[in-house]
């Protein structure tokens, strides 16, 4: 080749090195821009979040995405309110629609989600060491915006100015101890980015044309025009000030807004934070129905009421939580309000009869329950075929036949003779011949002859036309989820009633409950109620309630004791493995009568109000009967001391004491507990003289009792005469 041509030649080649070089760097200068696009505003977000580190938060910046190589998270907010996973988005001309989030006509809702993902695995992560799910938060920043906060599923869509709103409100969830364990594993969980890879200056060999034979024209290197790789378009607001940055807060105002986060009344533990075994039932899934279990105070009630949250955080449509007392949904609607106020309105809170009567209304079945009529009905066949018949005895009262009708009978939804006849009276001691149960089917027939003919309905009635309409017409996923509290109390036809809501659905029912605390009869097995929790069950074992003095003393009472336990098997009590509060002993007093024992338990209410931390709403006075109710009331209020009925109690704090029934603290507790109506020979009575009818009493009043006893946290006083 002659000399001239290969200089023209490497010209050629210099000038298209150049031309790469150039366009590399356009590239780069692009690339830069939009990195510096995407600082700029996280660098805002954190400014905006920043605060929140004088209020004990701390904020991790530009932290490794856990499961991705490259892809890095914001920000992580760890502190008192929680966890927050923060992605920044400069997006503008943002419209949310329901659950999708739409940017101009381009639906990027799958971005979002895959920041729900990573909190969603996160809350795994964290549920390791019992953080509770409802404590980590995805939060996707809109930079530049102002007064936006919605959702997208389940990812909480804020303006950049609203962020910092959205942390400090949460109050103080978690203890400074608490946000300490939760920052070592996400500092883990978060690895640090590593080192950026390095930029390369070096490109491909340029391949040059080949010379034309004639008369070689110069290569023209075209000229450059930068991409537009301006970057994204979004809007930022035009900047103020010398620094050439608005503000984001001024300073009066981040100050309110992290105030209102410090004087929010701080939560308990247990709403925050559980034993990493409850917290993997929280989130547990289930092919069906489920049932959770333990002894009193084990964490059931708590661990139903985060699991009701979570799936109603995770799944589509509104969770039930139901229980066979009417007033203990009240109760629960509050808990529920603190422990997770983001989806409160999307449990509903019911009893079981409230429940039917909702199914009923809305199927438009009318029913008539008239409290008199219902008692001249029973009285009318009482008198028609009981009345000095062979189960008219001194050994039983009315009321041990009337709970045979309406639990054993109507609970387990029995309408043909040859289905009692030898029916198993599972939880019932006495036996009844052959001759006995052809009366109580008289009495029964009797009782619901007359019921129809005064044209009402009784509470078990209710039950069983909700139950039958739900099997005529089952529900268009009315619920998604149902989860029972307290389901020992349920008879077989409310269990059936509300697993027809939810049917064998992943996740659809669980059961929370005791058999240890079973105080109704009507025993039955899940079999019966077509439920199967075969392989869905687990067993909580720490008690977190008693103390162990407390525990020692109750537990007593049902040493022996053996019920027949839903799931088939004759079963003693769980005995949680765990007791870590330990405490002054229980005093069981003798009284030498009825008015001794007033005077004494309104003196032991003084003293207990009297010390550092107790104050009158602490204090639970209990009695197995209403009787004993209205005489501990009468006697509290004559000496100026403020009490509530549980009757009324919604589970809004209130300074009274509260005085009720056994049965209606069922799945409340008190700092301290006064059971005011034994008599010392329920101590003392051994079963082995008893005959079966005494010892079935005897049964369900020492489990009674047992229910009143472990209500107590601190103190138990017990007075018997
Ligand atoms: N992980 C936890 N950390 C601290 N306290 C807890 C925890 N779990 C439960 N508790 C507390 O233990 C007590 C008993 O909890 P809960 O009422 O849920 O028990 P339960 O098993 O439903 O009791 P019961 O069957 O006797 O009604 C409550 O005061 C609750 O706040």
């Amino acid at each position: 080749m002659p000399a001239g041509d290969s200089a023209a030649l490497e010209a050629q080649r210099q000038l298209a090195l150049a031309a790469a070089h150039e366009k590399a760097a356009v590239e780069a200068r692009a690339t830069a821009s939009r990195y510096g696009v995407a600082s700029a505003t996280e660098q805002r977000t954190a400014r905006a979040l920043a605060p929140l580190a004088a209020a004990g938060h701390h904020l991790l910046a530009d932290r490794r995405w856990p499961g991705s190589r490259r892809a890095q998270v914001d920000m992580v907010v760890v502190g008192p309110g929680g966890v927050f996973v923060v992605d920044t988005k400069a997006w503008a001309d943002v419209t949310i629609d329901r659950d999708r989030i739409l940017r101009g006509q381009e639906d990027v809702t799958e971005d979002l989600m895959a920041l729900a993902d990573l909190a969603y695995r996160t809350e795994g992560e964290l549920a390791e060491i019992g953080l509770a799910p409802g404590e980590v938060h995805a939060v996707a920043v809109l930079a530049g915006r102002q007064g936006v906060d919605e959702r997208v599923g389940p990812v909480r869509v804020v303006g950049e100015r609203d962020v910092l709103g959205l942390v400090a409100r949460r109050g103080a969830r978690l203890a400074p101890a608490q946000v300490d364990r939760v920052l070592a594993r996400c500092l883990d969980w978060f690895g640090q980015v590593g080192a950026p890879a390095p930029v390369s200056t070096t490109l491909p060999e340029p391949v040059l044309p080949a010379p034309r034979v004639p008369d070689a024209a110069p290569v023209v290197v075209p000229a450059l025009v930068p991409d537009d790789a301006a970057g994204e378009p979004f809007e930022v607001p035009a900047p103020r000030g010398p620094a050439g940055v608005a503000p984001l807060h001024d300073d009066e105002e981040a100050r309110r807004t992290l105030l209102q986060g410090l004087l929010a009344a701080p939560v308990e533990e247990w709403m925050t934070f559980l034993h990493p075994a409850q917290a993997k039932v929280v989130r547990r899934s289930y092919n069906g129905p489920a049932r959770i279990r333990g002894a009193a105070g084990t964490g059931k009630t708590v661990v139903g009421l985060h699991r009701a949250a979570y799936l109603a955080r995770t799944r589509e449509g509104k969770v039930l939580v139901t229980t066979y007392i009417r007033t203990l949904p009240d109760v629960l609607r509050q808990m529920l309000t603190r422990l997770a106020p983001d989806v409160v309105d999307r449990v509903e809170f019911a009893g079981v009869h409230e429940t039917a009567k909702r199914i009923l209304d809305e199927a438009g079945v009318r029913v008539r329950i008239d409290g008199r009529q219902i008692a001249a009905a029973w009285t009318a066949a009482w008198g028609k075929v009981a009345g000095g018949s062979i189960i008219d005895t001194d050994r039983h009262e009315q009321d041990y036949w009337h709970e045979e009708v309406a639990s054993v009978i109507k609970g387990r939804g029995l309408t043909r003779w040859d289905q009692y006849a030898d029916l198993p009276r599972l939880g019932r001691r006495h036996r009844l011949g052959l001759q006995q149960r052809r009366v109580v089917w008289q009495l029964y027939e009797a009782y619901d002859a007359e019921l129809r003919d005064r044209g009402v309905h009784d509470f078990a009635d209710q039950i069983a036309l909700a139950e039958a309409e739900l099997r005529r017409r089952p529900p268009a996923e009315r619920y998604t989820a149902v989860v029972v509290d307290e389901a020992q109390d349920l008879t077989c036809v409310m269990l059936r009633m509300l697993h027809g809501l939810v049917g064998d659905a992943t996740d659809g029912l669980t059961l929370v409950g005791d058999g240890q605390q079973t105080i109704y009869p009507g025993g039955f097995t899940l079999a019966e109620a077509g439920i199967s929790v075969a392989g869905r069950g687990t067993v909580l074992d720490v008690n977190y309630r008693n103390t162990r003095e407390i525990l020692q003393f109750a537990s007593m009472l049902v040493r022996d004791d053996e019920f027949a336990d839903i799931e088939g098997a004759t079963a003693r009590g769980d005995r949680p493995a765990q007791v870590p509060r330990t405490g002054p002993k229980p005093l069981y007093v003798r009284c030498a009568g009825e008015a001794d024992r007033q005077r004494r338990m309104v003196q032991r209410v003084q003293e207990v109000v009297a010390e550092v931390g107790t104050s009158f709403g602490d204090v639970g006075v209990l009695s197995l009967s209403r009787r004993g109710v209205d005489d501990a009331t009468e006697a509290l209020r004559r000496a100026g001391v403020p009490v509530v009925n549980l009757e009324q109690y919604d589970g809004v704090p209130v300074n009274r004491v509260k005085v009720g029934t056994v049965k209606r603290a069922k799945g409340l507790e008190f700092k301290q507990v006064l059971v005011v109506d034994p008599y010392a020979s329920w101590f003392t009575d051994k079963p082995d003289g008893l005959d079966d009818v005494d010892r079935e009493r005897r049964e369900f009043r020492l489990r009674e009792l047992y229910v009143a006893m472990t209500r107590a946290r601190d103190g138990l006083w017990v007075a018997s005469i």
